[in-house]
């Protein structure tokens, strides 16, 4: 099945006006040589008006909401703000929220579907093993369950992404080997299809954990990797258009 390619900057905790400048313009050049790629950028939810003032060559994100419409919750951000602020995509457990911020299962699930019931919104899901699950063998399972928990009462997914972050290869220079990430990523296609049936096979399925230019083209040319959620590099201009062109050979 023929999968649109995308790219994802998560710009984490960085990242200012200038470098918002900075990485539009280097990819409203570019843009013939990604023109099939959906580009998204997360940047921190005070700066998404900041690149929603620019011309519109990328789709925005935000990088988690609070699973409350609103209320006293100090800090955080509702779907509703960050629709309003230009977003139309949003990260679900990214393993920061998890390991850091509280982020349990059933929270998770709750974010999730909140997110997939607002037809304005693409969620994409996070999911991924720390260094000692995998070497304790248990990968899958631990996969496994952060599907299971997180989409138990979610009975379509046409807005959802899945991406596969093994926590060992986040922000530290490891990344998993095109064959161990496709192992993964063969695993949750197959576990999506057994849960949505033939639309399983339509979600795209990214890959993140210190992808960068060099090594982008041969994670991507995988089967189920349909592309990649960046971090460090989407800090860096030439860096993240090389990874958006990468993408592109998926459609060639
Ligand atoms: O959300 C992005 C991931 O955590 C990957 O980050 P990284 O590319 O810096 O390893």
């Amino acid at each position: 099945m023929q999968r649109q390619p995308l790219v994802i900057a998560n710009w984490k905790m960085n990242g200012n006006r200038a470098l918002v400048a900075e990485l539009s313009e280097a990819l409203q050049q570019q843009q013939a040589h990604y023109a099939d790629v959906t580009v998204v950028v997360c940047p921190p939810a005070v700066l998404l008006p900041v690149w929603q003032a620019q011309p519109g060559v990328v789709a925005l994100g935000a990088q988690d909401v609070n699973e409350h419409a609103d209320g006293a919750h100090t800090g955080e951000h509702s779907l509703a703000l960050v629709h309003e602020a230009g977003a139309q995509w949003v990260l679900i457990g990214h393993s920061e929220r998890r390991q850091c911020y509280g982020d349990s299962e059933a929270r998770i699930a709750q974010k999730l579907g909140q997110v997939l019931a607002d037809s304005r919104f693409t969620a994409v899901l996070c999911v991924g093993e720390s260094a000692e699950q995998r070497e304790q063998g248990a990968t899958f399972a631990v996969v496994e369950a952060q599907l299971s928990e997180a989409l138990a009462q979610v009975s379509a997914c046409e807005r959802l992404v899945v991406a596969y972050e093994p926590v060992w290869a986040i922000g530290t220079g490891l990344t998993a080997s095109p064959a161990q990430a496709q192992e993964v990523h063969g695993f949750i296609r197959h576990w999506l299809q057994e849960k949505f049936g033939s639309a399983g096979a339509a979600v795209q399925l990214l890959y993140g954990g210190s992808v960068k230019a060099d090594n982008a083209s041969e994670l991507f040319a995988e089967a189920d990797i349909d592309g990649g959620l960046i971090g460090g590099a989407s800090l860096q201009p030439e860096q993240f258009v090389a990874i958006c062109t990468a993408a592109q050979a998926r459609s060639n």
